[in-house]
């Protein structure tokens, strides 16, 4: 139970604030290592024979690019507004832009097509920066929902659009490959702001053009 200190005038006891966690430090390469070392015991092999004696090196240099993620900003990514867009006021489309990422439960592999739509209020951003942004969360630890979520809050909070529309289609490899062993699931998440999230007919062109169909003009 949570400490109180009792206010000598209040009538109800005041709950000590809560102490702060102390920043995370980041373990050293070596101390990664080690760990993947023990990983290997734990799976049942010798980490001292020849084949794995480099694995450690190559597993943590491969997570610092699965993981890029944590050292990257989405709002970096989306700094630069191109304003001269000659009046053109529709909702900008990328469809089937692919995605690796690890689920935050089993750290093992979730991947598939994400589909991102924004309607530009005050100019444009460069096309590959909305790819950056699915990977800035993408190379993290996810969960589906909020890869669609982040993604969604960052273009949001950034471009300031008429909409944000997200939609994710995944295969989860811990559903495939163990657990309930069900390979070729599709999950799909959506999320919705502004125009999106209120006009129903926006919606469906925007699925209607993510799933390579010809939306009707607005
Ligand atoms: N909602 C959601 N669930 C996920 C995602 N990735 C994995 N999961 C699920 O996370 C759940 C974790 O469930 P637990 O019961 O704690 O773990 P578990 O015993 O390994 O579960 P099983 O996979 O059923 O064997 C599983 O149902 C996974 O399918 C995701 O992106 N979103
Ligand atoms: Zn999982």
């Amino acid at each position: 139970m949570d400490a109180v200190v009792q206010h000598p005038f209040a009538r109800v006891p005041i709950p000590a604030p809560k102490p702060q966690p102390a920043p995370q430090r980041k373990p050293s390469r070596e101390e990664a290592e080690a760990a993947v070392r023990t990983l290997i015991a734990w799976a049942g092999d010798d980490p001292t024979r020849e084949g794995l004696l480099d694995t450690p090196k190559r597993v943590v240099k491969a997570y610092e690019e699965l993981f890029a993620g944590y050292g990257m900003s989405a709002s970096e990514a989306l700094e630069r507004v191109f304003e001269d867009v000659q009046g053109y006021d529709d909702m900008v489309v990328l469809r089937d832009i692919p995605y690796f990422s690890h689920c935050e439960h089993h750290m093992v592999p979730f991947y598939g097509k994400a589909h991102v739509a924004y309607y530009p209020s005050n100019g444009v951003v460069g096309l590959s920066k909305i790819a950056r942004v699915l990977d800035v969360f993408a190379k993290r630890l996810q969960t589906q929902e909020a890869l669609t979520a982040q993604i969604v809050e960052a273009i949001d909070d950034n471009l300031k659009p008429r909409g944000v529309a997200v939609m994710i289609e995944g295969e989860h490899m811990c559903m495939s490959m163990r657990g309930i062993h069900k390979q070729g699931v599709s999950t799909v998440t959506t999320q919705f702001t502004g125009v999106f999230r209120d006009d129903p007919a926006e919606q469906v062109r925007f699925i209607t053009l993510a799933r390579g169909g010809v939306a009707s003009p607005r």
